[in-house]
Formats: structure tokens, sequence, C-alpha cells
């Protein structure tokens, strides 16, 4: 019996867990999810401050000043960011030189900015009046401190990390990154780049997998590569796992006489199944010494399709995100065939046609196309009950990255 995609997913989902948070330096934390409120430790601006290059007045002093009949004011000194604004009191026809950001002189309750006035080192003449507050960026205006800036539950973007640096974090409590091992098995893999030899390949699921646990935010500790040889597989697993929070395999899991990755790890702890899809029909999942490992099928497409189906919940999960995709309805630009009883997940161009999402498969729809995998830009998810799809019918379409939905 086969199981089901959702099957096989909440199998998944129900043996995985979020990862034990940790306090990473902000810079660190792009992506990752919080698990504490962030409160703000400083008022936002955190004194009263120039909103521009000009100077610092008395308000009262100014209020005939007029382009062509000015006030001039002694200048007293000046503040630039960073300098102490309480170092001066502004006092009756008296300015104060300052710069954008820098801190407010006692006695002064406005700001002219300087293309308003002459430039004056020694004496400022002032050419036009500045009501109460002008140009003041008031202390707290932004954020009292006390404040929860950032609630637990947060996925951290770049403003989220500028909000918690601002407000005087360094470091913030996220469920870390899993560390996952990517391990690809088979006698004929070499390395890209290198020569082959008859029946040789060039390896690609161990780098197109590390790049999938990267674009997905998780963290690439180790891609390694093992012969069809079942010691050697279990030693480099033994090696990997010490040291990571989840194993992506590819290969070896379906019925050949070498495919080892099923016949060393099918009894220490990997259950191996047959998924009602296509691609990706051979799964296994399990834990070896109580790491998670994903034994995903070795066609190229089969592996990218088990990542995203699967593997990429998971690591979600592990970091305490929900798993959002960018899910459009498409219609079916021309018509495709599906098996009877298997999930299909076809690879598509999508694109906007009008107020509609038109969606065309790729030609080459065999487990081996990697070309066609990258003309794609969309999964299709044909429902297991249907055999046929044609011209002008809806389907689930997961946008894949580069595509843009508007
Ligand atoms: N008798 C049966 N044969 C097969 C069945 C089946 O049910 N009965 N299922 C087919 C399906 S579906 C799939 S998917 C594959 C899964 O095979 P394995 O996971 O055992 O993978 P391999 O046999 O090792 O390799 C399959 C294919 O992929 C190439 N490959 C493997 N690793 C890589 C890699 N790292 N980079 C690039 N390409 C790789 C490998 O050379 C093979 O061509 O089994 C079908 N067979
Ligand atoms: O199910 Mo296999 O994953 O189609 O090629």
């Amino acid at each position: 019996m086969m199981r089901s995609v959702a099957e096989h997913r909440d199998a998944i989902l129900a043996a995985v867990a979020p990862l034990a948070p940790v306090a990473l330096p902000i810079s660190a934390c792009r992506g990752l999810v919080t698990v504490a409120d962030v409160v703000a430790e400083v008022d936002l601006p955190g004194f009263n401050n120039s909103a521009m290059d000009g100077y610092a007045v008395r308000a009262a002093d100014v209020t005939t000043a007029r382009p062509g009949a000015p006030v001039s004011l002694r200048v007293i000194g000046e503040v630039a960011a960073g300098g102490d604004g309480a170092a001066y009191d502004v006092g009756v026809g008296e300015a104060v030189r300052i710069m954008t950001g820098a801190m407010m002189p006692a006695g002064a309750d406005a700001v002219v900015m300087v293309e308003r006035t002459d430039g004056g080192t020694e004496v400022v003449a002032i050419e036009d009046a500045a009501p109460v507050g002008q140009s003041i960026r008031p202390a707290g205006e932004d954020v009292r401190a006390g404040t929860v800036v950032v609630p637990a539950g947060t996925v951290v973007n770049p403003r989220v990390v500028a909000l918690a640096a601002a407000t005087g974090h360094g470091t913030l409590a996220v469920r870390p990154r899993p560390r996952v091992a990517v391990l690809s098995t088979g006698d004929e893999l070499i390395p890209p780049g290198m020569p082959l030899r008859p029946g040789q390949i060039h390896e690609s699921n161990a780098p197109m997998l590390a790049a999938c646990v990267e674009a997905l935010g998780a963290e690439v500790v180790r891609v390694a590569s093992v012969s069809d040889d079942a010691d050697a597989l279990i030693a480099t697993l033994g090696e990997l796992v010490a040291s990571c929070d989840a194993v992506v395999t590819t290969g070896g899991v379906s019925m050949g006489a070498y495919d080892v990755v099923k016949a060393a790890l099918r009894d220490r702890g990997v259950e191996f199944v047959q998924v009602a899809m296509q691609p990706g029909k051979p799964q296994g999942f399990g834990a070896f010494d109580g790491v998670p490992v994903f034994a995903l099928p070795g066609n190229p497409v089969s592996a990218f399709v088990s990542f995203e189906m699967f593997v990429a919940p998971a690591l979600d999960t592990m970091m305490g995100r929900s798993h959002e995709r960018r899910v459009v309805t498409g219609v079916m630009g021309h018509a495709l065939d599906s098996p009877a009883g298997r999930t299909q997940i076809a690879r598509a161009v999508t694109r906007r046609a009008g107020s509609t999402w038109l969606v065309d498969p790729v030609v080459g729809q065999g487990s081996h196309f990697v070309h066609d995998l990258v003309r794609a830009n969309s999964l299709v998810i044909v429902p297991a009950e249907s055999t046929r799809l044609v011209e002008g019918d809806p389907v689930e379409v997961w946008l894949l990255d580069g595509v843009h939905d508007h």
C-alpha cells in the first residue's frame, strides 16, 4: 500500500521538533524566528536631536526673520552627531551650529536649515522664521524604552535587525538554523568538474540539495559522497550525525541490487516507503542516532521535488517557522497526462496572462530531465485521482524562486 503525500509529510512532521533556542548576534538572525519579546532598552530617538544641518535657535528670536530681512544671531558653538548638546545653553540672541542627528543644545527650541541662512560661523543671518519644534526629532517619538518592539515568534527580516539594533540589542534569542549534512550515494558519481570515464556521471544532487538547504535559511555543514558500500555509508553517516541536526541523502532507495541506503538503514531506524507521487515514489525517513535522516531518491528531479515536498516543511518546523509557499491557482495552457493514483508534481512555466496564471508544463517530465527542471519556474500539483488535465483546467501551482506574483 502506498502512502499519500500528505500521510508521508505528516509522519515526518510528527517526528521533527523545533530546535532549542539560542542567542545569536543580530547579524546572523535573518530568517530566524524570535522566541522572546524584544523590549526596547532605550527611547528612539534617544534624545531630542536635529533633523537638519543648520542652526539650533530660540524660536522667539527669529519670528521676524524673512529673506531680505534676516535676524542675526551669535554662534556660540557647534554640535555634530555624537556631540553632547548639553554642553551649550542657547541664550537670547544666540544660536548653535548643528548637524543632522546631533543632540539639541539646552535653550534652543527650533532648528533652521542651513539653506535658510548665510551659513555664518561667528554670526549667522537667519532668513526664515522657525516655529517651536521645527526640525527637531523629539526623544521617544518613535519608541519608548520598555516597549515590546518585536514580539516573540517574529521572522527576523532586515528591518527587524535594524529595530533590534537601534533599541539596544546585540543578540536575539532565536531558533537556530538547522545544521544539515547532504550525502550522495552511488559508484557512478564523479565530483562536478572532474573528467568522466564510461558509465560515470557528474554528481549534481548533493550540490543542488545543499543549495536548497541554504535557500531555505538552514546551514549546510557538510556535503559528502559515498560509494555503494554499506559500511562506508554507515561510517560516514555516523560522523555526520555527530555534528548536525538533519541529514539528507540521495540515491540508493529503490529496488536496485546496489541500493545501499535502503539496505543499510532499513534496520537502523529509517523506514522506506512508497509514496503515491510522481516523481519521488521511493522515500526513506527516520532517525539515525536520534538525528532525522531524509533518504531521497537519486533521480535529480525526484530529489528536488522530494526536498520541496518533505524536507523543506521539516526544516521550517525545526526553525519554528510555518511552512509558507507561494501557491496560486493556475489555468492549464495545454493538456497533461498524469498517472492514476499518484499525485503528480509536474514542472511548468507559469506566467501572468491578464488576471490569470497560465501554466505550461515543460516537455520533459521524466525524473532525469535536469534542463527542463531549470526551464520550469513552478511545480504543478495534479491530484492523485486526476489522470488528465486539459487546456483551461484549473490547477494548483507552487511558484518557485524568481517568479513575481504580480
Ligand atoms: N525496479 C524498479 N526500479 C526503479 C523503481 C522501481 O520502483 N522499481 N523506481 C524508480 C524511481 S521512481 C526512482 S525515483 C529511482 C530511485 O532510485 P534510487 O533512489 O535508488 O537512486 P539511484 O538508483 O541511486 O539513482 C537513480 C538515478 O539517479 C542518478 N543519480 C543518483 N544520484 C545522483 C546524484 N547525486 N547526482 C546526479 N544523479 C544521480 C543515478 O545515476 C540514476 O540515474 O529508481 C527507479 N528505479
Ligand atoms: O518516482 Mo521516481 O522519483 O519518478 O523517478
